[in-house]
């Protein structure tokens, strides 16, 4: 019903709305269709979306139950039901005595035993090198908030993030690090992806062919499966659970190479942040809740708007690992074709998530996001404070970031051919007062809710990936018959390739 009514409204209406307009018609827009949210502040004013919409918007929110979905989540209920599980990582930031889960008492005992061991690791001076050896989502969180979070690390260590199976990533960080001074994390919920399993043994081959001796001291594994763990070698372990997604998981173990950078107080700052996005996702009125107007513009842009894509601009350099988590996040969840019971869509999902550091984007892409025949929606975040005290700089990049989304807005209609800007191009534009492991939390936390209110409406399972098990399979297939030439039953392109691999 409500999505019949956007459909009219958008068609009769809504396609024409013009941001110039809407602001003079409108002198408190940017008071309407902006908020402060526990450490995040987000103007939403200048999207292609106005009050007729927003009201019909919140129905279609009602409509889909996303509140009693939510509410689902936040029980404990399996709304993971593709794979029968709880979705539960909000868990992992709820202080002690906050929540009746009995999974509670557990987290904190984890975390606890994590962090001493996080401290432990930093009062090391003999440890100089970590290395994270993991993928998706036992990679991009930790890599992207120990990057964010750089002006917070401990002097005198250094962070390696080992992902890929190609050998070259590996092969560099072993050429820069010895067996002595190295500690090796292996992170994997599963403990049996390929990639990480491949580079950790590797990774362990080095340390022992090395003369490296004591594996309970270099090496540590971060999983939900301890067995394979010990079985592997590794005798120092933190566990997590089924309940938590790989891409949800920086909050669990698999956060060990934060806390080492940042320490166990700012780990625990960061889990507060997050909390505090929590408690508004779950108790803020629809209109109100962040993540829910989020969510619901995400889906007005898709599905209504036709947009295919967002881009991300983070105005901070520390946060250039940000559109990669993001990717994974919001494309791994809503990259999906079927319903949670498995019948087809009749509607678009997930949209392409992009994006580069700004001012850096500017002089790249922005191009086509300025001029080009498809309006992106973008997504600016800016920081208030600078953490270095050079002159010039932060009013400069702050000025770009204000000015991008201005020019996007308004266009440039004077000159016309090739110097015309179209403008009426939507942004969204988030301000953090400073970058920071609270307000990391918060706005990693806010992505994490957007995306559960985009995947509600869409009625879709966004907690399980179905999606990349088809190319493991394959892979496994292929790999021997690089070794022996076997290209019996392969497609003609499959085995051209494979000759040419092989040649030589
Ligand atoms: O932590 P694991 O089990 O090694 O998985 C790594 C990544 O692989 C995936 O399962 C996708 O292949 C992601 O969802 C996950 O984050």
């Amino acid at each position: 019903m409500a999505w019949a009514m956007l459909r009219a409204h958008y068609d009769r209406q809504a396609r024409h709305l013009d941001l110039r307009e809407a602001f003079r018609a409108d002198p408190g827009r940017f008071e309407e269709y902006s908020q402060q949210a526990p450490h995040v502040f987000a103007d939403l004013s200048k999207n292609l979306v106005d009050a007729h919409a927003r009201v019909m918007l919140l129905e279609l929110a009602r409509e889909c139950m996303l509140e009693r979905h939510r509410d689902a989540m936040f029980a404990g209920h399996k709304v993971n039901n593709t794979e029968q599980r709880a979705v539960k990582h909000w868990l992992l930031r709820t202080p002690r005595g906050a929540s009746l889960d009995p999974d509670l008492r557990e987290v904190h005992e984890t975390l606890e035993a994590m962090l001493a061991y996080a401290e432990r690791v930093r009062g090391d001076a003999q440890i100089t090198d970590v290395v994270n050896i993991g993928i998706g989502g036992s990679d991009l969180g930790p890599q992207m908030a120990v990057t964010a979070l750089a002006e917070f690390a401990v002097p005198g260590k250094r962070f390696h993030f080992v992902s890929n199976v190609d050998g070259h990533e590996l092969a560099a960080v072993l050429a820069a690090v010895q067996p002595r001074s190295t500690l090796f994390l292996v992170a994997s919920k599963t403990f049996t992806t390929i990639e990480t399993m491949t580079n950790a043994r590797s990774a362990k081959a080095w340390f022992e062919a090395q003369g490296g001796q004591d594996i309970a001291r270099h090496f540590a594994a971060l999983t939900t499966n301890v067995g394979a763990a010990r079985e592997f070698g590794i005798e120092t372990t933190f566990g997590f659970w089924d309940w938590v997604g790989g891409r949800y998981s920086m909050w669990s173990a698999i956060g060990l190479p934060i806390a080492i950078a940042i320490g166990a107080d700012h780990f625990r700052r960061m889990l507060a942040g997050a909390h505090e996005m929590d408690r508004h996702f779950a108790s803020a009125p629809l209109a109100a809740n962040l993540p829910v107007r989020l969510g619901l513009m995400d889906v007005w842009y898709r599905n209504f708007h036709g947009f295919a894509s967002r881009s991300i601009a983070p105005y901070h350099s520390s946060l250039r690992r940000l559109p990669a988590y993001l990717q994974q996040l919001e494309m791994e969840s809503n990259g999906k074709r079927v319903d949670a019971m498995g019948r087809p869509l009749g509607c678009s999902t997930a949209p392409v998530l992009w994006g580069e550091p700004g001012t850096n984007g500017q002089h790249a892409y922005f191009q086509m996001l300025h001029q080009g025949t498809d309006v992106v929606p973008v997504e600016f975040i800016a920081v208030r404070q600078a953490a270095h005290t050079l002159a010039d700089h932060h009013g400069q990049l702050l000025a770009n970031a204000l000015a991008q989304a201005q020019a996007l807005m308004q266009g440039k209609h004077d000159a016309g051919g090739h110097r015309e800007f179209p403008g009426n191009r939507p942004s969204t534009f988030f301000v953090l007062d400073r970058l920071e492991p609270a307000s990391l939390g918060a706005l990693i936390a806010l992505y994490e809710h957007r995306v559960f209110v985009s995947g509600s409406i869409w009625g879709i399972n966004s907690f399980d990936q179905w999606g990349v098990e088809l190319g493991k399979v394959l892979a496994k297939d292929i790999a021997p018959r690089l070794e022996n030439g076997d290209e019996s039953g392969l497609d003609p392109s499959t085995a051209g390739l494979l000759r040419r691999l092989r040649a030589g």
